[in-house]
């Protein structure tokens, strides 16, 4: 479970401080699959980016499973992200000289893991996201529907307690979209994976089983869809 306490971001943008996430509380439970929705400038890539420990509160407290994100010295915290928490970027930040499978094999070599299990692992979630045919491929070779999905799976590889996304489907057509997030319910659904994502995509918010909307950094709607009450 991840649990958020009394969480605040502020920044100054010049002499102006700007509340970015103001005083938010929230829980997700193991296998919860919620898009964090609201108007641009809410908030929503400061408050992942704070869940993920890639970006500090000004103050308040991030609890995964019973451990204190927010009180982990640096190089505790740099292997917790990096054994616990998958991301997913808008822009699929992947590594341009790596091939689909070495994107995704590079995150589990830095875990200390054989090369026969990165890439037993990284060919199994390639199949998964239905890249089994691109493999060797580069990311400039794959179409952006693809490189998502590559991500994807290089958020999964190292096994992860939760994936966050920060507007996974924003450069998508329709079709990618549409496969991307059936991946993505699939594997919470078979695997329970934890996923949580930002959006202002309603075919991605249609999909979510509960719905957190932020205006100004605060919470002001969270609802679970009727489906899953
Ligand atoms: N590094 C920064 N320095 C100063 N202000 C920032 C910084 N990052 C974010 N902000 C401000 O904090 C507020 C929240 O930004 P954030 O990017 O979290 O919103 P968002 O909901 O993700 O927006 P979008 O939907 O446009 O991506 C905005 O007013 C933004 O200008």
């Amino acid at each position: 479970m991840i649990k958020v306490t009394d969480l605040y971001k502020t920044y100054m943008q010049g002499q102006v401080p700007v509340h970015a996430v103001n005083g938010v509380n929230l829980e997700f439970k193991k296998g919860e699959f919620t898009a964090i929705v609201g108007p641009s400038g809410c908030g929503k890539t400061t408050l992942l980016n704070m869940l993920g420990g890639i970006d500090s509160p000004s103050s308040g407290k991030i609890e995964v499973d019973g451990i204190s994100l927010t009180e982990l010295p640096s190089s505790e915290l740099i292997a917790f992200r990096r054994d616990n928490i998958g991301f997913v970027f808008q822009d699929y930040s992947l590594l341009p000289v790596l091939t689909a499978k070495e994107n995704v094999e590079f995150v589990m070599q830095l875990q200390g893991r054989s090369d026969k299990e990165c890439e037993a692992r990284a060919t199994s979630l390639l199949q998964e996201v239905g890249l089994g045919e691109k493999l060797d491929s580069r990311p400039s070779k794959l179409s952006g529907g693809q490189q998502q999905r590559v991500a994807v799976a290089r958020a999964l590889a190292p096994k992860p307690k939760f994936v966050l996304a920060d507007e996974p489907t924003a450069n998508l057509d329709s079709k990618s979209t549409a496969d991307l997030l059936d991946i993505m319910e699939r594997l919470n659904k078979e695997e329970g994976i934890t996923f949580i994502f930002s959006t202002h995509d309603q075919r991605v918010i249609d999909k979510a089983h509960r719905i957190v909307k932020l205006e100004d950094g605060k919470v002001v709607e969270d609802i679970k869809a009727m489906s899953v009450q």
